[in-house]
């Protein structure tokens, strides 16, 4: 540790968006990879972003001088990138570690080629960004790489005259979130690395430096809770005893570190970063620990995007002041990474839901005016308050109709005929062959289709134009299902921007952006649509493409809507009403759809929660009251279906443990899962749950281009058949087909209908 340790910044940010106002990083990676630039033209393009964000966050008040401002820049993953830092990178991928890595290296680890898998993509804590899953096992090299990224960008803002602050993934997180026989193991080794890394940031002039540990506040991880405690417990004491390193700030976002506060206290790190959004100030017992260390306040939601309640805010920040011995700064309480960068290019919201907005940018004024307090920036104050006022009595914000409706609802809402009963009816209705095939929704989003829908928003294509732009892909994606001999067939899905974002353009009480792209994982965004009022449905969503659709063939259509869960978890959403009742309202809406989509005919109907496992609370005893209200809205949405409608639904992305009795409660008659990279490990643990419904286990990973062979799949119909009956088991790809191209999607569909024919004959 050096002898003179420069206070810790008074405010700061945790993180900023990486991608780029205009999603420069976006463009920049995906023509890399397509082979149109080079790596010097992607290398310059993050240097560009990094520069700017250096010099804008300066402009906005951040010290340039003092380690606020972040080095938290990644090409691809955060999580990637420390892993990257410390050479735990698989054999597999034959690279050379002793080297700092190319981006086509880097590029292959979060993509894989031709013969080598990715590194598995899943979601960060509660939220709807996703990292790349680090493969720690017994052999697994972990070695300090000299020149890594944190170092190289700490550099590169130093030369600017920019000191900065860089951020790396802890490494109690970097284990707890990796895949490997007993990743804890490699513990001491690998904090062994990070005393080098810290000593090398140490040499190159870093004051401090900030190491994330959200998988502190959380019990949902594969490491049981008393390990984790015990590992920050010794990862910290061994980090703090380095001799030559920088002030370390451990950040703890996501939720509250309850007792690992104490044990984090006691190691020696000179800082820990509270979100103070999601948790709570520690009480006096607990501060005791802490006394003399710098307490980061996460007061300014980085999650969300309503404007701070400053005074709210003020008094917690002066409660910590008094109670704790030692300095307090002020934060946002995760990294801005989920939020979109500025309000100030929404030029087409409504003025007035624009002044409730704070995004990127405008956080950063309100961690300032925070540190400044209400007689140093009166301004702020006087805007937040009435920002308040204004929003708690605005037109549409509260509306009785709606919020009759809710008060109304009754247990028989939620309740359909008994499941046996419906089995038979809906068997009688469709007469589907025994394990029948489907699509999950999507079919590939193709160049045309995202110009059709750009050209349309400039008034280059009348919305009649563009109909017959969607009737046409809908026809040729109908008619390439019959051709391959699907069963139960889907529209597609052509007229979609987003799952989410197209009904939220279509419901009463969301607003949508232009410009509030969020990294989703690598180059893929979401605009996060804006729930700030009661909602409703003012006319139905997608009845006709499915009517259209439907005319088309003599085979059932499955109607395809999201979830409300899904439509909350993917959207901005309103902080002033419990989300279980916010979700009531999106259901009800929902629940009017499944009906209208009946009267036309449409026998299957899917609604997808795939966002299901997501919203799961950080801490288990949270867990409850969490699938009550969920499970609860997906009944709501779905149980006003007729006995002989087959209600189906759809998740992945999850960690399907800890939800298999939700997934039993939704009730649905037919339910797709993610399985195929996990060779259908879902199929006994829901079989043994009891469940014995219609059961979907994708047989196609979908999220890499490349194809299953038909032997491939009858191997893992074999597995799914050995833990539940035919009559159960569906037959589908893992999730829908929108990222993927019309090569592999023909082919792979191909091989699952043969599969399909060869495993029924066998039977
Ligand atoms: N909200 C959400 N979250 C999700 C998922 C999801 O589907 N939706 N799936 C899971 C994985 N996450 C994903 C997140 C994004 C994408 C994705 O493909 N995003 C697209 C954008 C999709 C979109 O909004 N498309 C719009 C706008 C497309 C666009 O960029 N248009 C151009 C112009 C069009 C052109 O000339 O090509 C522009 O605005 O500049 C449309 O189709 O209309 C992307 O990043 O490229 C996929 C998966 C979990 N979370
Ligand atoms: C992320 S889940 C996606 C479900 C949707 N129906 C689709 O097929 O794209
Ligand atoms: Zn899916």
């Amino acid at each position: 540790m050096s002898d003179h340790l420069p206070a810790f910044p008074a405010s700061t940010i945790l993180g900023y968006p990486r991608i780029g106002p205009r999603r420069e990083l976006k463009r920049a990676l995906e023509s890399f990879w397509s082979g149109a630039t080079t790596k010097a033209d992607l290398a310059e393009a993050g240097a560009a972003l990094r520069t700017r964000t250096r010099t804008h966050l300066t402009d906005l008040g951040l010290d340039p001088q003092a380690a606020a401002i972040p080095s938290d820049f990644s090409y691809y993953d955060q999580v990637l990138s420390t892993a990257v830092a410390v050479g735990a990178i698989p054999e597999r991928f034959g690279i050379d570690a002793s080297t700092p890595i190319s981006l086509a290296d880097y590029s292959r680890l979060a993509r894989g080629d031709a013969e080598t898998a990715p590194l598995e993509l899943t979601k960060w804590f509660d939220t709807n960004y996703h990292y790349l899953v680090p493969e720690i096992g017994p052999d697994t090299p972990l070695r300090h790489a000299p020149g890594s990224a944190p170092v190289a960008e700490f550099a590169e803002a130093q030369a600017t005259g920019v000191h900065t602050r860089p951020v790396v993934v802890g490494p109690v997180t970097l284990l707890a979130l990796a895949k490997g026989t007993d990743p804890l193991a490699r513990l001491d080794e690998l904090v062994a690395v990070y005393q080098q890394l810290l000593a090398e940031l140490a040499a190159a002039g870093a004051t401090w430096v900030q190491l994330d540990e959200p998988a502190l506040v959380s019990d949902n991880g594969a490491v049981p809770a008393a390990q984790l405690g015990e590992a920050a417990d010794r990862a910290y004491r061994t980090l703090a005893a380095t001799a030559d390193r920088p002030g370390i700030l451990v950040a703890a976002p996501y939720g509250d570190l309850r007792e690992r506060f104490a044990t984090l206290a006691g190691t020696g790190v000179e800082a820990i970063a509270l979100d103070l959004v999601k948790g709570e100030i520690p009480d006096d017992g607990a501060l005791a620990h802490a006394r003399g260390l710098t307490l980061v306040a996460g007061l300014v939601d980085g999650h969300n995007v309503w404007r701070t309640d400053l005074h709210a805010a003020a008094e917690r920040l002066q409660h910590l002041r008094a109670a704790h011995d030692g300095p307090v700064s002020v934060a946002t309480s995760t990294s801005l990474l989920h939020v979109p960068h500025t309000v100030a290019d929404e030029t087409d919201l409504p003025e007035q839901l624009r002044s409730w907005l704070a995004f990127a940018d405008e956080k950063v004024g309100e961690v300032l005016a925070l540190t400044a307090g209400p007689e140093t920036a009166p301004e702020a104050f006087t805007t937040s308050r009435a920002v308040r006022e204004d929003r708690s009595g605005a037109l549409g914000v509260r509306r009785d109709e709606v919020r009759r409706r809710t008060a109304a609802l009754t247990a028989a809402d939620t309740e359909r005929a008994d499941a046996s009963e419906r089995a038979t009816a809906q068997q009688e209705r469709l007469n589907l062959p025994s394990l029948p095939t489907t699509t999950i929704g999507s079919f590939p989003q193709t160049g045309d289709l995202r110009r059709a829908r750009a050209q349309r928003r400039k008034g280059e294509l009348t919305e009649e134009q563009y109909a017959e732009v969607i009737r046409g892909e809908i026809s040729r994606v109908i008619e390439l299902q019959t051709e391959l001999g699907l069963d139960v067939l889907v529209h597609g899905e052509p007229e979609r921007n987003d799952m989410v974002q197209y009904f939220a353009e279509l419901l009463d009480g969301f607003a949508v952006t232009q410009h509030g792209w969020v990294q989703s994982y690598g180059s893929r965004c979401t605009r996060p649509s804006i729930l700030w009022g009661d909602v409703s449905r003012p006319a139905p969503m997608t009845v006709e493409w499915t009517r259209y659709a439907a005319s088309l063939t003599d085979k059932p259509v499955k109607g395809m809507l999201t979830g409300p869960v899904t439509i909350l978890a993917w959207s901005f959403v309103r902080d002033d009403l419990p989300l279980g009742e916010v979700a009531d309202q999106v259901a009800l809406a929902l629940r009017d759809e499944v009906s209208d989509l009946e009267h036309a005919g449409i026998g299957v109907i899917q609604v997808d929660e795939p966002a299901l496992r997501e919203l799961l609370p950080l801490r288990a005893d949270d867990h409850q009251a969490y699938l009550d209200w969920s499970v609860r809205s997906f009944r709501l949405a779905t149980s006003g279906a007729a006995t002989h409608t087959q209600v189906h639904t759809h998740l992945c992305y999850s960690e399907f443990g800890e939800v298999i009795d939700a997934i039993d409660g939704l009730g649905a008659d037919v339910t797709s899962l993610e399985a195929a990279r996990s060779a259908m490990e879902v199929v006994p643990e829901l079989a043994e749950a009891g469940f014995s419904r219609g059961i979907g286990p994708g047989v196609w990973d979908i999220h890499s281009p490349r194809v299953p062979s038909e032997a491939e799949i009858v191997d893992l119909l074999g597995r799914a058949l050995a833990a539940v009956p035919d009559r159960q088991l569906w037959v589908n790809p893992d999730c829908g087909l929108k990222t993927r191209g019309y090569t592999e999607t023909v082919e792979s569909l191909r091989n699952l209908v043969a599969a399909t024919e060869q495993t029924r004959a066998s039977r």
